[in-house]
């Protein structure tokens, strides 16, 4: 075949959901997509850096966020260690990556997941690397994302529990790999040769859970960026143990409560609480606990829970109706703080699908 095209579509998530840090994904229905187009007939003359041309439209587009440079671009560097980890040094001649990206960046929405997902589905597919099934593709995306939460979600889609299986000395060694041996700078399109560290196997796993159909998810969406590695050096290193015994009782209520038609606004309002994450980034996010501890089911008429939306700022309420006076209330909090906002309602996603044109 001269020429394949392929679209790699993965959806965004919410991680935590409250209680459940670092375990609880939930995949939304905005999508990061890749139109991958492979021009077999330029095998040995591509003029383009590893055969690749990325083109890049939606968040941050306009402000240059987002890296061309296949060795730089999170999706394509990530495809590039799918590729290198089985001898493949590069893209085949010539591939084509169009990103088409509505997922905002920096904002707790999994846009970092969604790109690394859809970066090893891409190394997959240009690799030809059939036998990499998609539990193996989560090993892969752990080596480089290392909280499952977001990247089960995406690659599995739906409302997920995401656990690590105990590993050997030796593996838990490759885990803590740093991700710079992993993700290697630039090599400004030299190759070095160097065969990155493979995952160890079943590294990570999932278990879905159930979603009553009535349960909508309002995204309350802050004009400003929290990357996720700031988000994670706020928290302590250790917990108090009524602390953790909070969460505990909380994360055994939550996949049950969000999985009973009908709905019960007090026993989810309940499970949504969280006392490990959203107290410490509340530095980072002026308004955060006024909203979490002033929005409930008896003074909203519809909501049913809020949270940080995985690292934040985004705040994700969990509704059945009165979807435009939630976002409002929510809005009006982050305004007392200077903090614009736009929302959307968005519902629970199937995940990760690559679609291939009939032929
Ligand atoms: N579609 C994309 N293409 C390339 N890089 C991306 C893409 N989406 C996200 N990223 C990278 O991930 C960063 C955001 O990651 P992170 O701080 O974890 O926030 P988020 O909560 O959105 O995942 C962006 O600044 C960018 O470097
Ligand atoms: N469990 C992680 C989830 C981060 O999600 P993101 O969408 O903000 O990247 C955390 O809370 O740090």
């Amino acid at each position: 075949m001269a020429s394949e095209s392929f679209i790699i579509k993965t959806p965004c998530s919410s991680a935590n959901i409250g209680p459940g840090f670092d375990v609880i994904g939930l995949a939304l229905s905005m999508y990061l997509e890749l139109h991958v187009t492979i021009d077999r007939s330029k095998e040995g003359n591509s003029s383009a850096p590893l055969n690749c041309r990325v083109t890049y439209e939606g968040q941050g587009e306009e402000s240059g966020d987002i890296s061309l440079d296949p060795e730089v671009n999170l999706i394509t560097r990530v495809a590039l260690y799918v590729l290198r980890c089985h001898d493949q040094r590069s893209f085949p001649a010539e591939t084509r990556v169009h990103i088409k990206n509505p997922i905002p960046l920096g904002r707790g929405l999994g846009s970092s997941g969604a790109a690394v997902v859809a970066g090893v589905l891409l190394g997959k597919e240009c690799g030809g690397l059939h036998h990499l099934t998609p539990e193996r593709l989560f090993d892969y995306c752990l080596m480089i994302e290392r909280h499952p939460d977001n990247v089960g979600a995406a690659l599995f889609g739906g409302f997920v529990g995401t656990y690590l299986k105990p590993l050997t000395p030796e593996d838990v060694a490759r885990t803590e790999i740093p991700l710079s041996e992993v993700l290697p700078a630039p090599q400004g399109g030299l190759d070095t040769g160097v065969k990155p560290p493979a995952p160890p196997l079943g590294i990570g796993h999932h278990i879905k859970f159930p979603w009553a159909p009535e349960i909508k998810a309002v995204a309350i969406i802050p004009e400003f960026e929290v990357p996720t590695a700031k988000a994670r050096e706020v928290l302590p290193a250790q917990y108090p143990r009524t602390d953790v015994t909070f969460n505990l009782q909380r994360i055994a209520l939550l996949p049950v409560a969000l999985g009973q038609s009908p709905p019960d606004p007090e026993l989810i309002y309940l499970a949504m609480q969280d006392k490990l994450h959203q107290p410490y980034r509340q530095t980072l996010i002026p308004g955060l606990t006024q909203i979490v501890e002033s929005m409930t089911p008896a003074t909203q008429p519809g909501l049913l829970g809020v949270c940080l939306s995985g690292a934040g700022p985004t705040i994700l309420a969990l509704a059945t109706s009165n979807f435009d006076e939630i976002a409002e209330r929510i809005m009006a909090v982050f305004k007392e703080q200077g903090i614009v906002c736009n929302w959307k309602v968005l519902e629970p996603a199937e995940g990760t699908q690559v679609v291939r044109a009939a032929t």
